[in-house]
């Protein structure tokens, strides 16, 4: 079953083109959209949502056509947009019921989804607080409770961790694979970081000047991708000769070593070989995936 379809999806702007030709389909789960900034996620979204009409081609969001269907597939589907967007004089509180007010519910069931809702979301006690004062990770939290507020089956989110300090990044990753398996609601979320998106998501589309550059569930990608990076207090230089005496594929990176991870021996190998050589292993870390890597690897490929 299809969460959302495209076929031959075009958006053309008088000086760019910002989605070319896509053809691509999304299946219920957590799916990723990457690309580096300006690759048309954001083009993408709106024209699913309907508010762009397509220049060419057509794109289906819960088997409803997103040109003529788009009040409809907006009632199904919460949206969280990139920018800051929030009235700074209400609260997070009066701000959601009024949306959840906006999308039909009545009164009293608006103020208790909400209410909800904004606890799912990690907003206690300053959700009574005007928005201005909030921090980026609180203004982040409050378009999310928006987005989910209507109850949707499905859930755009674009960027969501833009702005984030590590902390908040990760609460707001931990937060979008909730909303994916505990509440069952199906996400499609945007992010220029591939590596960030590894740890929440069942599947990945890459995307690079509004073309597609792969989709893939998300298995496939670190396969190919995965690498550790390993740091010694000093002997670097012996520990990579040592590595790739041992069959390891060892790339050095300034004071580190970035690893290919072949299967789980060649952690030991590493270990063996930091402990034969008597080095003090300071790190040892799965290496974040750059969404340049994919692009090298699929230019390498063609
Ligand atoms: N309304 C518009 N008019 C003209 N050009 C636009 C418009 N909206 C987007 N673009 C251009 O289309 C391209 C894709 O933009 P889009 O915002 O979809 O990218 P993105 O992947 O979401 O990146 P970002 O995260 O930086 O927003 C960019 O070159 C952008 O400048």
């Amino acid at each position: 079953m299809h969460i959302l379809a495209t076929e031959g999806l075009t958006k053309r702007f008088p000086t760019v083109t910002a989605v070319d030709q896509l053809t691509v389909t999304v299946g219920p789960g957590v799916t990723g959209l990457v690309g580096a900034n300006g690759a048309g996620k954001s083009t993408l979204i709106k024209m699913l949502l309907g508010l762009l009409p397509p220049t060419a081609g057509a794109a289906r969001v819960l088997d409803m056509d997103a040109t003529t269907r788009g009040a409809e597939i907006r009632r199904l589907v919460g949206y969280m947009p990139e920018h800051d967007c929030l009235p700074p004089d209400v609260s997070a509180t009066e701000l959601v019921v009024h949306l959840a007010r906006i999308s039909g519910l009545p009164r009293t069931a608006a103020r208790e989804r909400a209410a909800d809702v904004l606890r799912h979301v990690g907003l206690a006690e300053e959700r009574y607080r005007a928005i201005g004062g909030y921090s980026t990770g609180m203004k982040q939290r409050v378009k999310l409770a928006q987005a989910l507020v209507h109850d949707p089956k499905l859930v755009f989110l674009d960027e969501p961790t833009n702005g984030l300090d590590p902390r908040g990044r990760d609460e707001m990753l931990t937060l979008i694979r909730r909303i994916g398996t505990e509440f069952g609601i199906s996400v499609l979320v945007t992010s220029h970081l591939l590596g960030e998106l590894e740890r929440v998501c069942d599947h990945v589309i890459v995307i690079d000047a509004g073309r597609l550059l792969r989709s893939s569930a998300i298995g496939e990608f670190t396969q190919v991708t995965r690498t550790v990076t390993v740091e010694v207090d000093e002997g670097t230089d012996a520990l990579a000769q040592r590595l790739a005496a041992t069959g390891q594929r060892v790339t050095p990176h300034g004071r580190m070593l970035l690893v290919e991870v072949q299967g789980p021996g060649t952690y030991d190998a590493i270990r063996d070989a930091a402990a034969d050589l008597d080095l003090a292993l300071i790190r040892l870390e799965q290496g974040r995936h750059r969404i340049e890597d994919v692009f090298r690897e699929e230019a390498a490929s063609v």
